[in-house]
């Protein structure tokens, strides 16, 4: 596959852009040249008594029409060739940021969030490098030079020209030969780069724990190493620049040396005017940019096409979770009822051996509310994960409505799913923001009934600006039990209809708990919900609940059938009668 194949729609819509750009380009290049020529026909007047005070005019209004030309192209280049090159930027960013957001939580498993951030930011800033500045400079470099070198030639001494011309290819040479290290470097500087931005992120996410576990100096000799691993490759590519600037001015020093001992001769024995000398030197002068661009070209357009690779590897990755075979069916508002089956679901993580879950099977009618219980470890987020298909699920092993879950498109699935995570992630926005999350549409009569429904509103009202309190990074002004709510009254803002409470109601008192659940059960009458918990308080008026253990359900029934039965649930709740009994004391 090409390496354009990302970039080549864009290019087949924005080509006359580039082309009118770089034709400009070659006009003022062009422009430019002309400047030399008058300075040695004016030093030639000069010289031989012809220049006139009345001439003298005429040669500013040369200069002016040509700076004014120049400035005029330059302006048109920039509009054209640069701001392609940021839409380009704007373009390929959204692609990969879409993409990125297709992809499966396993992706995201394995992939750290700083290296994904570098490859959004420096990897995308070194293509539109290639695209916008190493596209003009390998213009203008190769046509400012070819115009250059032709000049001298017709207009001043072919010889002279050769000769003052040899050493200058050098630079050239010189600079590719140096394209490897660059890349090399270049490519250490980019994983510093993400080394340093996810130690950065880590960081500051985790900045509660670092704090509670004293853990700032470690945190500090970390970033620290990092950052200083950042600076030390940074300081490779520098020295390696740093070489390449004296090494081009002495090698175009030896074309001037060339020019003037050669050149001076010629003018002594007439081969040429002092004027053309004259010409002669300022275009040596002009030769080194171009000679020196064309190397920074090749390395310029070898860094953007590494980092284009690169973004290719993202866009070449097909997410693992897409709508194929999805039935007709669906196209429009239809959506299945909300009964939820489990047919011998075994799952196993994608990279591990070991099933999550094993043989899974149950049956859930709409308005049903289901309880999931079971040692940390034992499968209960998992089974929640694949109902809302952020993994890839075995086909006919998960049933909704009757249909399988592969074959109803996922946005359908998930909007049909209230889902309050273990985490409770809130944005970094406003509450209000944070509730309508998923819906829209939410009055400010609904907002408050969620709220109200999850144990929260008069909290929220307490706050300052009400639902308009804006809550700092993950929402860290609010209480751990007050997120859990505010995460519970975004899902019941949704109407949905089918709940999932992972672990939700764990830093609620059991008051605050009964509360909620009732809410929950007359706000979402017939909606089939989903709970997972530890305390059997929360549970024991399910219509069902399972009990996994390693991955296996090993009980199912009621709270009461479950009892009677004896086994992991009986012993669960004894075990909790005893606790809450020895805390009495
Ligand atoms: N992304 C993952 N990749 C590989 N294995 C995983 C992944 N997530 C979970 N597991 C493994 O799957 C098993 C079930 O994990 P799961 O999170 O479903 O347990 P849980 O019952 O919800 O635990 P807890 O009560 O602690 O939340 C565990 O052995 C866990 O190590």
């Amino acid at each position: 596959m090409s390496v354009f194949q990302y970039v080549k729609p864009f290019l087949k819509k924005y080509w006359p852009y580039y082309f009118f750009g770089t034709l400009l380009l070659m006009a003022i290049d062009g422009l430019q040249l002309i400047t030399p020529l008058v300075v040695g026909a004016f030093t030639d007047a000069l010289m031989d008594g012809t220049l006139t005070r009345e001439s003298i005019p005429k040669y500013i209004i040369y200069i002016m029409v040509i700076a004014t030309g120049v400035a005029i192209g330059r302006f048109g280049w920039r509009m054209t060739i640069i701001k392609t090159a940021r839409r380009l930027e704007y373009w390929l960013r959204n692609q990969v940021f879409t993409h990125l957001e297709k992809m499966s939580l396993n992706y995201f498993n394995h992939h750290k969030t700083g290296d994904l951030m570098a490859h959004c930011t420096n990897d995308i800033n070194a293509v539109r490098n290639a695209f916008g500045g190493g596209v003009i400079m390998f213009v203008d470099a190769f046509f400012m030079g070819l115009m250059t070198v032709t000049l001298m030639a017709t207009r001043i001494d072919l010889k002279l020209t050769l000769v003052a011309f040899l050493p200058l290819p050098l630079i050239v040479v010189f600079i590719i030969t140096l394209g490897r290290q660059v890349r090399n470097r270049f490519q250490k500087v980019q994983e510093a780069f993400s080394q340093l931005t996810d130690v950065v992120q880590e960081s500051f996410s985790g900045i509660r724990i670092i704090k509670s576990f004293v853990q700032e100096k470690q945190s500090l000799n970390t970033f620290n190493e990092k950052n200083e691993n950042n600076f030390r490759k940074n300081m490779h590519m520098v020295k390696l620049f740093g070489f390449v600037h004296p090494l081009v001015g002495f090698i175009s020093m030896l074309s001037t040396l060339i020019a003037i001992v050669y050149g001076g001769r010629l003018v002594i024995d007439g081969g040429i005017t002092i004027g053309k000398f004259v010409s002669f030197l300022s275009f040596v002068g002009m030769l080194a940019w171009p000679m020196m661009a064309l190397g920074f070209v090749y390395n310029n357009l070898q860094r953007g096409m590494v980092s284009l690779k690169r973004l290719n590897v993202i866009l070449d990755t097909p997410p693992e979770i897409i709508d194929l075979d999805v039935i007709d069916q669906f196209i429009g508002a239809y959506k299945p009822d909300a009964s939820i089956e489990f047919d011998h679901l075994t799952f196993t993580y994608p990279g591990t051996d070991t099933p999550a879950l094993n043989d899974i099977s149950f049956e859930l009618r709409p308005g049903e509310t289901l309880a999931v219980v079971g040692k940390t470890g034992s499968g209960k987020t998992t089974l929640v994960n694949l109902i809302l298909r952020l993994y890839q699920v075995p086909d006919e092993s998960i049933k909704i409505g009757g249909v399988d879950l592969n074959r109803i498109p996922i946005d359908k699935v998930r909007s049909m799913i209230g889902y309050v995570p273990q985490d409770n992630f809130l944005f970094s926005r406003n509450i209000a923001y944070n509730l309508r999350f998923g819906n829209d549409a939410l009055t400010e009569d609904e907002m408050i009934r969620a709220t109200k429904s999850a144990q929260v509103y008069d909290e929220i009202m307490s706050f300052p600006k009400a639902f308009n309190t804006e809550l700092g990074e993950r929402g860290v002004n609010m209480s751990g039990g007050q997120k859990q709510r505010v995460s519970i009254a975004r899902a019941l803002a949704m109407k949905p209809d089918i709940i999932i409470l992972d672990d939700s109601l764990s830093a609620v008192d059991t008051k605050t708990e009964e509360s909620i659940l009732q809410h929950l059960k007359e706000d979402l009458e017939n909606t089939t919900s989903i709970l997972i918990a530890h305390r059997i308080s929360t549970i024991k008026h399910a219509d069902q609940i399972i009990v996994l253990d390693q991955g296996e359900l090993v009980e199912k029934g009621t709270h009461e059938s479950l009892l009677q039965l004896n086994g992991h649930y009986a012993d669960m709740y004894q075990k909790q009668l005893l606790e809450e009994k020895l805390s009495k004391e």
